[in-house]
């Protein structure tokens, strides 16, 4: 793997700050070289860290190809970082989009749930479970004559059915976890999982806070757990919701499983079909062709081949756009702008960016940082 191809490939929009910072790496906003096209690239530092997320998530994310997906371009190295290259969403993420504009209405929430039921309805019909569905992980792409289009992005917690092992883990982030996650017993679907999380990122949308909160007592993860085994959950007084909106909520708040809606249920569901642009439910592979002019995943043994290289311990030395030369950029006047990025937070509890309940970890991390808490 030649470790310079990522600096011919691609180069910085210059003083553009990070688009944001994860648990693993930075995800930064490059120009494709020969075309002048602008991606995302996530950077991961290289070595022994570079854990089985990473893993899955470029294996998961590599195979798929849909509209309402962030379409996963390729993995590169540099000498410090191993390099995930994506379409590059401008709009942001729908979280902000909900700090900054508020709950929205049904037809605007049902714009985007509509979107994101087809991303992750096409995920379970490739397999793949995301694990970890919420608004900081819809993106929207505002490059399609002004119609914001929902990306789903991160499969940092994804599994894939036939690949990796049935998921026991309880991952994800807690204002969004279904009962059965939470419960850790084994064994769980991790596609009624999502159906949960796609019920929690609707609620939020529509109501501008988490279902599953005390709401007096937002930020204890205790009782939102206790909350959500019990399916406990209302309505703030002043959201005058329809009665079809809420009974798809009701329906999709299912602590029992086997009682929870369906993907195929929701995308029969009354308030979910009106006004559903008819090219959303299409067959997949050829609404996602009309979409991504070509798409060729990435050949999986080359993958498996650069994660490997990426885990042996870094090269010395720079030339490359990694984390350690982002060091360098940062001191030449990005950090100013970067601390400046986060817009004000307003009170309500869905605005909460520094929220624990927000940040995607297991739920033992949560528990260890619960008892130091209290
Ligand atoms: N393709 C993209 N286009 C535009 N912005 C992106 C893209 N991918 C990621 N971002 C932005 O960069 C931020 C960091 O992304 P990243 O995937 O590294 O971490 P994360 O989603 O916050 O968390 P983690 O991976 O640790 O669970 C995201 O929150 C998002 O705002």
């Amino acid at each position: 793997m030649d470790e310079t191809m990522h600096d011919k490939k691609y180069h910085p929009v210059l003083n553009h700050p990070p688009l944001g910072t994860g648990n693993f790496g930075q995800a930064r906003l490059m120009f494709e070289t020969k075309t002048g096209k602008k991606v995302a690239i996530k950077y991961i530092p290289r070595g022994k860290k570079l854990d089985e997320n990473v893993v899955r998530e470029i294996h998961n994310h590599a195979i798929l190809n849909h509209p309402n997906i962030v379409r996963f371009i390729e993995v590169l190295l540099t000498p410090t970082d191993l390099a995930i290259v994506m379409e590059y969403a401008s709009g942001g993420e729908l979280f902000d989009r909900v700090l900054t504009n508020g709950r929205m209405q049904e037809d605007e929430a049902r714009y985007f749930f509509q979107q994101l039921i087809s991303g992750v309805d096409y995920c379970h019909s490739k397999g793949v479970a995301h694990r970890d569905l919420k608004l900081e992980n819809a993106l929207i792409d505002n490059s399609h004559n002004n119609t914001p289009r929902l990306k789903i992005c991160d499969f940092g917690y994804s599994k894939h059915s036939l690949i990796d092992s049935a998921p026991k883990s309880a991952v994800g982030t807690p204002a969004y976890i279904a009962p059965e996650v939470l419960k850790r017993q084994g064994q769980y679907d991790g596609r009624a999982a999502d159906v949960w999380s796609c019920g929690v990122t609707l609620y939020v949308m529509l109501c501008g806070r988490y279902p599953f909160e005390d709401k007096t007592d937002p930020k204890n993860f205790r009782k939102t757990v206790k909350r959500i085994l019990n399916g406990e959950y209302g309505f703030p007084s002043k959201v005058a919701l329809s009665e079809k909106c809420r009974e798809l909520l009701a329906g999709i708040f299912q602590v029992d499983v086997a009682k929870r809606l369906t993907m195929e249920d929701i995308k029969k569901d009354e308030w979910f079909n009106v006004n559903l642009p008819s090219e959303l439910f299409e067959n997949d592979d050829v609404s996602a062709s009309l979409h991504a002019s070509k798409f060729e995943p990435m050949d999986r043994e080359l993958l498996t081949r650069i994660v490997e290289k990426a885990r042996e311990t870094p090269s010395s030395g720079g030339g490359s756009f990694g984390s350690n030369n982002y060091e360098a950029r940062k001191d030449g006047g990005d950090e100013e702008n970067e601390e400046n990025r986060q817009p004000p937070l307003p009170a309500a509890a869905a605005a909460d960016n520094n929220n624990r309940m927000s940040k995607a970890m297991s739920v033992d991390e949560y528990m260890e940082m619960e008892e130091d808490f209290h």
